[in-house]
C-alpha cells in the first residue's frame, strides 16, 4: 500500500523517534515491535530506521557517525549533509520514554495514509460502469481489516521466565480472589471441569456427522454462556434467523417431561400453556448479551470485522465479548488463494480463526462436519483422524469435541434389540473429548433432546425420560 499523494504525516515525530534511537540504541527493539520501515513517510527516515536495525542486528552500535558511511556524501537533505541531519536528529532528541508514542504516532499516520488511499481506490471502483458493489465492499472492508491489524500492537513475543511466571502467578491469584473466571462456561458442568471451560484466545473444534447434533450444542453453548453473563456472538451461516431463533426458545422453555418441539415452534402449534412457556423463555432470553449474525457466505476476515464491531458494541453496553460460535466451517468462505485445493483452504480458514481468537481475546467454536470414514466402522464413535478435509483441523484447535449419538444409528432399525436399546439411549449424547491442549481427554455424557434443540448434564436430566 502506497500514499504519494497523501499529506498526512508527521515528520517531527519521526525525527523524533530517530533521535531517540541514536540516544538509546536498547529502545530500538521498542520501536521495531511498533513500527516497520515503511510506516516512515520520508523516505530517508524510512533508510536509516532500516540501517539502524541492520547495525544493532550485528551487534554494533547505530549512531551518526556509524551510519554516516552508508549514505552518499553529497545527498542533500533539507540544506544537510546526512552527517550533519543525523547529528541534528541526535541533538534534538527527547527521553525514551516517549518513544512508544512517537512510534504510535508514526505508525498511525500511516495506517491513515492507507486508509485514504482504500477510500479512493474503492470509490473509484464503485463509480466505474458495471460495477460489482457487493464485492468492492467486501475488499474495500478486508483492506481496512489488514490495516487495522497492522496498527495493533504487537505484543512483545520474547520474556524473562520470571516475568512469564508472575503473570501466571497474577492469574491464579484473580481466579482465585474471583476477579477472574477460567473460562466462560459451555452450560455443561462435567464438559466445563474437564476442558477448563471457553477459554479465552481458544479454538474449539465441535464435529460430528451431518444431524448428530452440532448446530444443537453449539446454540446450547451461545444460549448457556450468555445466560452466564458472557457476551456471544452466533454466526449462524446456515440457517436463517428464525430457525436457529426457535432452536434457541425451545432450549430455554426445555422441561423434563414436557419438551416443546423447535419445530412446533417454528410453524405456531402451540397450545395456550405452551405460548405461555414460549413467550416467558423469550422474555428471560431478551436481555442476553446474545449477537446473531445470519449472512451467508463470509470469510474470515468478514468475521474478524463483524466480531470486532460486535465487541465494540457490547463494550458500550458494559459487556463483554468472549464465546463465539461459528455454525459451520463449510460455509465459511476462503480466500481465491488456493481456488479448489480444500486441504489449504481448511487450512487458511482455522489458522484464521485461531488468530482472531488469539487477537481478541475470544474463545471461538467451530462446528464442523466429519467424512463417512466412520460408518465403515463397527464402532461408530468418531475419532480425530475422521475430522474431514484436513489434518490442519486437528492441528490449529486446542479443543476437539466430537458428538456421538447412538439413538443416530438405531432410529431405522426394526428389529426388537434395535428398538429395545434405542428406547434405553434416545435421549443420550456423548461428548468426546479427543483433544485438549490444557486438560483431559475422555468422554462428557449428557442428556439431549434433539427435537427440542436441549442439551443438559447428564445428572439433571437421566436418559430415556
Ligand atoms: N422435532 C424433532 N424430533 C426429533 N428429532 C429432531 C426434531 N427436530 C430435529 N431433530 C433431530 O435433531 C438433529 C438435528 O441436529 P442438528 O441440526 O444440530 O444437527 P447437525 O449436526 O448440525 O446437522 P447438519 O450437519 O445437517 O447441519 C437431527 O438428527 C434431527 O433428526
Amino acid at each position: 500500500m502506497t500514499a504519494a499523494l497523501s499529506q498526512i504525516h508527521n515528520v517531527e515525530a519521526e525525527q523524533a523517534l530517530l533521535g531517540a534511537i541514536f540516544m538509546d540504541n536498547a529502545s530500538f527493539g521498542i520501536a521495531h515491535s511498533i513500527v516497520r520501515p515503511e510506516h516512515f513517510y520520508e523516505p530517508i527516515h524510512s533508510r536509516i530506521f532500516e540501517m539502524c536495525g541492520e547495525m544493532i542486528l550485528e551487534g554494533r552500535a547505530a549512531t551518526p557517525v556509524t551510519l554516516k558511511t552508508k549514505l552518499p556524501a553529497d545527498l542533500d537533505i533539507a540544506g544537510m549533509t546526512p552527517s550533519q541531519y543525523m547529528a541534528r536528529l541526535m541533538a534534538e532528541a527527547t527521553p525514551a520514554i516517549t518513544l512508544p508514542d512517537y512510534a504510535r504516532t508514526v505508525r498511525d499516520a500511516w495506517a491513515a495514509r492507507c486508509v485514504e488511499e482504500a477510500s479512493r481506490n474503492v470509490a473509484s471502483e464503485v463509480a466505474a460502469p458495471g460495477a460489482n458493489v457487493k464485492s468492492a465492499i467486501a475488499s474495500h472492508l478486508a483492506d481496512l481489516d489488514r490495516i487495522r491489524a497492522e496498527i495493533d500492537d504487537r505484543r512483545v513475543a520474547r520474556q524473562p521466565l520470571a516475568t512469564c511466571l508472575s503473570e501466571v502467578l497474577l492469574r491464579v491469584d484473580a481466579i482465585r480472589e474471583g476477579r477472574m473466571e477460567p473460562g466462560a462456561t459451555t452450560g455443561l458442568s462435567d464438559l466445563d471441569r474437564m476442558m477448563g471451560g471457553l477459554q479465552p484466545g481458544r479454538l474449539v473444534i465441535v464435529a460430528g456427522r451431518p444431524g448428530m447434533g452440532k448446530t444443537i450444542v453449539g446454540a446450547n453453548i451461545a444460549r448457556a454462556t450468555a445466560a452466564a453473563g458472557n457476551g456471544c456472538l452466533l454466526f449462524s451461516l446456515e440457517m436463517p434467523s428464525e430457525e436457529i431463533g426457535a432452536r434457541i426458545l425451545s432450549d430455554q422453555a426445555f422441561r423434563h417431561g414436557s419438551p416443546i418441539t423447535s419445530k412446533a415452534i417454528f410453524e405456531g402449534h402451540l397450545d395456550a400453556r405452551q405460548m405461555q412457556d414460549v413467550e416467558k423463555s423469550a422474555s428471560d432470553l431478551a436481555g442476553l448479551n446474545l449477537l446473531i449474525d445470519t449472512s451467508a457466505g463470509l470469510s474470515v476476515g468478514e468475521i474478524l470485522a463483524r466480531t470486532r464491531s460486535a465487541a465494540d458494541e457490547m463494550k458500550a453496553r458494559g459487556a463483554r465479548l468472549r464465546v463465539v460460535v461459528i455454525d459451520y466451517l463449510k460455509f465459511v468462505r476462503a480466500s481465491d488463494r488456493y481456488r479448489g485445493q480444500r486441504v489449504y483452504e481448511v487450512g487458511e480458514i482455522t489458522a484464521g480463526l485461531k488468530a482472531l481468537a488469539k487477537d481478541l481475546g475470544v474463545c471461538v467454536v467451530l462446528l464442523a462436519q466429519l467424512n463417512r470414514a466412520v460408518e465403515q466402522r463397527a464402532d461408530k464413535r468418531p475419532e480425530l483422524s475422521d475430522l474431514r478435509e484436513s489434518g490442519d483441523i486437528e492441528a490449529d484447535a486446542d479443543v476437539v469435541l466430537l458428538l456421538f449419538r447412538e439413538a443416530y444409528y438405531l432410529k431405522d432399525k426394526a428389529d426388537p434389540d434395535s428398538m429395545a436399546r434405542l428406547l434405553a439411549c434416545e435421549n443420550a449424547l456423548e461428548i468426546i473429548i479427543a483433544k485438549c491442549r490444557m486438560g483431559a481427554v475422555g468422554v462428557v455424557e449428557t442428556f439431549c433432546h434433539p427435537g427440542a434443540s436441549a442439551v443438559r448434564d447428564r445428572g439433571t436430566g437421566g436418559y430415556g425420560r
